[in-house]
């Protein structure tokens, strides 16, 4: 039996400390454990994150005061999933466990809201009544002992007998289940005095007990059955099913061409999970822009999932996160945290757009949930699906090696036709009309056709704001942002100079500040600026812009799509928010403008990512009965990333380019760390990087490719300077474990930072 415990307490203290376990404790305190301990004057709130019988300060130790709750908070495998994730991504293990465990749930405050509910005693009603009463919490509710219900002969007979307004709110009762005095109220509406009377005939009970705050109240969802699938569908439906079914269950890649019917495979993969007792965990990559997917969840199973929303309140979330706890809910849904969902014994774990870099978290820890979710499946003997129209490479890389099985859908469902794409060269259109231009005469008339046919459009730009510089033409003074090393973006509606790194706003100059030239050029366009182009265009549609400018408040992007899906928009214009899941059957047409901006990033994974954005966007057109098409407007048609998407190649584009990340050694043929030093002050940064440097190479393995610090991409944002070390090794501990002891063994200048991103997709 255990006598020392691992304690991390909650104030931002990466380490853990060793307390003596009294007696009287030592059977309740477990791994994950939430516990009181004396701490320097005070007492504070701490997990258990390790048990021992040594400490190498046995005589100093003090007590642990008491165990908070009955079961630990953490349960165990996740508790292993935080020093999995602490250990391979070089983060402190106190940041590992304030990531698997929502501060929601930390934190004291968020307790549960007490209501006055209407119950009914009537022991022949339970029949009738078949929904749970979902919205009391079991667990909290048994700390409370209320006296149980009396059946008391409160039978049919008697009911017929009530009064109209009595029998009404029984009826409502029945249907509805247990709820609030207040809700009864108004579903029946009625006031208090028949379910007064009701209560005085002892044939409803009111009480005080908890109410989990449903996030999704009042939003009904029609409930859907499973669709009779397709044939590619039923086989990869069977290939994970017989992972499930295997003693050590593996990680399936679902490659399914945009509108092959991914997420219904999902549906009756998790069916299958439940069928079999078990629960499962879905990541979607930003919930909020992901309602359409969230939506068939929830209409598919019902109150049994809960939704992780990032707008949820504290009080919500925390609910939310008990439900799963209880058991009540058996399926979690959300974003990267939402593998961190207690499910007890889940079956399957669903990443979908498993490509997408917002499963990389951009602060420590800094865990990619895809592959975290992959190690969670390992060690819960769980199936992992990880989905996508354009996986990863890395993705890719683990199937050829054997390490994944590949489940295949090249076809979309009811067998509609891929969209059809067309590359216009946007040289050539500004050689005919002498200056560039916006829109190509082809996406134009694709447009004036598709309002015509009432048909819906969708327009791609992945950059916000008016113009993304303001510049003089006669010096060459460009307008940039005083914390960054980028320029500001001009915002026209705001009128107003924004720094998209920082946030930073600046009034426009009426002249240049160097010469005083008045003269400003606008280089490069926005959404906002196409927006005003479109009005001229086409004076009489209805357009709809969605980028983070428009879509600031909390149901902006739910309120546009319904209305893009009523018909009361016809085009719908924005950045990569509106690059993936959504379904819209009457979009005929998808615009791509300045599809090369994205490959002129300095990344290796610059093209990865253009044709992984092309082919989602592509993929938005011609979901319906209707064909679609896809134009694509670009200064460079001919890279091999913009022609792969356009025939639709991914085995092709992957290959090549497989190829060029082969002879530079680039993921997936090694790991890649990052480590950035940053600093208000530019030699004090360089002197850090450069420091660390000597220290870091003469104790790093041969097998690790690197080579001296030099200033990042991105030199300077909000104000401090950044420099950059680049490794790139096979294993990736022959780069952890060389670079832990260099930072625990070099002290940094005071006014300098050192982050480690294991496994880095930004590099800028
Ligand atoms: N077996 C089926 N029979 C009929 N319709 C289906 C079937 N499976 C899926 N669908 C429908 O086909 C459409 C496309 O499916 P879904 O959105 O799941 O595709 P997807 O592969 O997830 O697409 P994307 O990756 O482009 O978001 C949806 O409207 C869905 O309801
Ligand atoms: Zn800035
Ligand atoms: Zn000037």
């Amino acid at each position: 039996m255990a006598t020392i415990a691992k304690v991390v307490v909650e104030i931002s203290l990466d380490r853990e400390f060793d307390y003596r376990i009294p007696a009287h404790l030592r059977d309740s305190i477990k791994v994950g454990s939430q516990v009181n301990v004396p701490f320097q004057s005070r007492e504070l709130r701490g997990f258990v994150v390790g048990l021992s019988n040594f400490s190498a300060f046995a005589d100093k130790l003090k007590e642990i005061a008491g165990v908070v709750g009955e079961k630990p908070l953490i349960p165990d495998e996740i508790m292993k999933l935080a020093y999995w994730i602490a250990d391979y991504y070089c983060a402190p293990i106190e940041n590992a466990v304030r990531t698997v465990l929502p501060s929601a749930v930390r934190k004291r405050g968020a307790s549960h809201k007490k209501q006055l509910v209407v119950k009914l005693v009537d022991g022949a009603s339970s029949s009738v009544q078949e929904k749970q009463p979902a919205l009391t919490d079991p667990l909290l509710a048994m700390d409370e002992p209320t006296p149980s219900a009396q059946p008391n002969g409160a039978g049919c007979s008697v009911y017929e007998k009530l009064p109209p307004k009595q029998k009404l709110v029984v009826e409502t009762l029945r249907q509805h289940g247990t709820m609030t005095v207040s809700e009864l109220k108004e579903r029946s509406g009625c006031s208090e005095s028949p379910i007064k009377t009701l209560e005085k005939q002892g044939l409803v009970k009111i009480e005080e007990a908890t109410i989990l705050r449903d996030p999704h109240a009042g939003m009904e969802l029609l409930r859907t059955k499973p669709f009779e699938l397709m044939v590619e569908q039923k086989s990869a439906l069977d290939t994970i099913c017989a992972s499930m079914d295997k003693e050590k269950p593996g990680t399936v890649l679902l490659h399914g061409v945009t509108g092959s019917g991914k997420t219904e495979v999902y549906l009756q993969a998790i069916q299958y999970a439940l069928d079999r007792g078990q629960g499962a965990i879905v990541l979607v990559p930003e919930i909020s822009l992901t309602p359409q997917t969230v939506d068939r969840f929830r209409s598919r199973f019902g109150d049994c999932v809960a939704v992780l929303h990032s707008s949820l309140s504290d009080g919500e979330r925390h609910d939310e996160w008990h439900r799963i706890r209880n058991g009540e809910a058996r399926i979690a849904i959300g974003a990267r945290s939402a593998l961190f969902s207690p499910i007890e014994n889940p079956g399957l774990i669903v990443v979908d757009e498993e490509h997408e870099p917002t499963y990389k978290q951009d602060e420590a820890p800094r865990y990619n949930a895809r592959d975290v979710a992959v190690m969670r499946g390992h060690l819960q003997n769980c199936c992992v699906v990880l989905g996508s129209a354009t996986p990863a490479l890395e993705s890719f890389a683990n199937v050829k090696s054997g390490r994944y099985e590949l489940a295949e859908m090249l076809m979309r469902v009811d067998d509609r036709s891929m969209p059809l794409m067309r590359v216009v060269d946007m040289c050539i259109e500004k050689e005919k009309d002498g200056r560039p231009q916006i829109f190509s005469r082809e996406l134009v008339e694709g447009i004036y056709d598709r309002l015509n046919l009432n048909e819906q459009v969708i327009l791609f730009l992945n950059r916000r704001g008016f113009s993304s510089s303001l510049q003089c033409e006669k010096c060459g003074y460009v307008a940039e942002c005083a914390e960054c090393s980028v320029s500001m973006t001009y915002h026209k509606g705001a009128h107003k100079l924004l720094c998209h790194i920082c946030g930073a706003e600046e009034q426009v100059p009426a002249r240049c500040p160097d010469c005083k030239d008045p003269e400003f050029k606008y280089a490069g366009v926005g959404t906002e600026k196409i927006e005003e182009v479109l009005g001229k265009l086409c004076p009489n549609a209805r357009v709809a812009r969605m980028d983070s400018d428009t879509m600031r408040k909390k149901d902006s992007y739910r309120t546009v799509l319904d209305k893009f899906k009523t018909g009361k928009i016809d085009i719908l214009l924005g950045t990569q928010m509106i690059a993936k899941g959504l379904d819209f059957p009457n979009v005929t047409l998808v615009g791509v403008l300045n599809a090369d901006m994205s490959l002129h990033v300095p990344d290796f994974r610059a093209g990865e990512r253009t044709f992984q954005l092309l082919t989602q966007v592509a993929g938005r057109a011609g979901r319906g009965e209707k064909a679609g098409e896809v134009i694509v407007q670009a200064y460079t048609p001919h890279h091999p990333a913009i022609q792969a998407a356009r025939s639709l190649d991914y085995d092709g584009f992957c290959s090549q380019d497989l190829e060029f990340r082969r002879e530079l050694n680039y993921p997936p043929f090694s790991h890649l760390v990052l480590l950035t030093f940053k600093g208000g002050d530019e030699p004090e940064v360089m002197g850090a990087a450069d420091r660390f440097y000597e220290h870091l190479e003469a104790i790093l393995p041969a097998s690790v490719t690197h080579c001296p610090p030099m200033p990042a991409p991105l030199a300077r944002a909000k104000g401090l300077w950044r420099y950059q070390i680049m490794l790139r090794c096979e294993h990736t501990v022959k780069m952890t474990r060389p670079i832990r002891h260099v930072v625990q063994s070099i002290r940094l200048p005071k006014g300098v930072a050192c982050t480690v991103d294991v496994d880095a997709l930004s590099l800028l």
